[in-house]
């Protein structure tokens, strides 16, 4: 089983950019940004209970690891880049982590690297909890509006919040809840050492108005980039950025490629 995408062919030889949307998203999330990278084949992917992946169900982060495996190799992608945002940031750190063959390097856009303390991840477990249910039992539409309006999300506009809660109100709640529950931030390791043990270049790259995620990049050994105008989700709020901050990462790392 191999997860649902979309491709865009590049230039021979050059890494693959292999892109991870967030909780609700869906492969469009980065569409924007890859195309000011058109010289990379490009591959962006649907995460389990999320668009043409919304059927498949998963145990946990080793299951969507290997699902990611699985997919890389069906395409025969052996050089590349994860790019991810938010949970799929955290999907990425995971699978990093694992030291698939092939990963030439890690970007993450406001992932969050693990909780340390246990009733931290008490207290994470009974949140997700709720919203897992709501997202089963309420419309959609309710349920973003106030997704939307925790502090994570400050930064955004009413406009802002109007479009998102449309956007992410095309999903199925039942899915959304089970990769909710599957991937919730309570029973992922805390990845801290292992990121820090990997050579796998790290760059870590969050928006300036994402306060909690700026405090928690510097607590990583990763390369930061602060994306001006732009809040949690940054490559959102300032595709250009973050275009320019992908280019300047991989001009540096794939100089000598061609
Ligand atoms: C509320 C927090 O965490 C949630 C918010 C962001 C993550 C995400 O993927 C957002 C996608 C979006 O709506 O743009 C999500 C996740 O990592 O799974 C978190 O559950 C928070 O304060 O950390």
């Amino acid at each position: 089983m191999i997860l649902a995408g979309e491709m865009r062919a590049g230039t021979p030889g050059l890494p693959w950019l292999v892109f991870l949307h967030g909780f609700s998203g869906d492969r469009r999330e980065w569409q924007r940004v890859g195309a000011q990278l058109p010289d990379h084949p490009q591959l962006y992917l649907d995460l389990p209970g999320h668009g043409g992946s919304q059927d498949m169900a998963v145990t946990g982060f080793s299951d969507v690891s290997q699902l990611l495996s699985n997919t890389l190799l069906s395409y025969n992608i052996l050089n590349y880049w994860l790019v991810g945002y938010s949970l799929g940031g955290r999907v990425a750190m995971f699978h990093a982590c694992q030291q698939p063959q092939g990963l030439a390097g890690l970007i993450v856009e406001g992932g969050h690297p693990g909780l340390r303390d246990a009733s931290e991840r008490e207290a994470r477990s009974r949140s997700d909890q709720r919203w897992a249910q709501r997202f089963r039992d309420e419309p959609l539409t309710s349920v973003f509006l106030e997704w939307y309006q925790q502090p994570v999300f400050a930064s955004l506009t009413d406009a802002q919040r109007d479009e998102l809660v449309t956007l992410r109100s095309q999903n199925n709640g039942a899915t959304l809840a089970a990769m909710l529950e599957a991937t919730s931030l309570a029973v992922q390791p805390d990845l801290r050492a292992a990121l820090s043990a990997s050579n796998i270049p790290f760059h870590y790259v969050y928006g300036e108005r994402d306060e909690k995620f700026a405090a928690l990049a510097a607590e990583l050994h990763a390369e930061r980039h602060v994306i001006p105008n732009a809040g949690h989700n940054a490559h959102r709020d300032n595709p250009a950025a973050v275009a320019a901050s992908l280019a300047q990462i991989l001009r540096l790392r794939t100089k000598d490629i061609l």
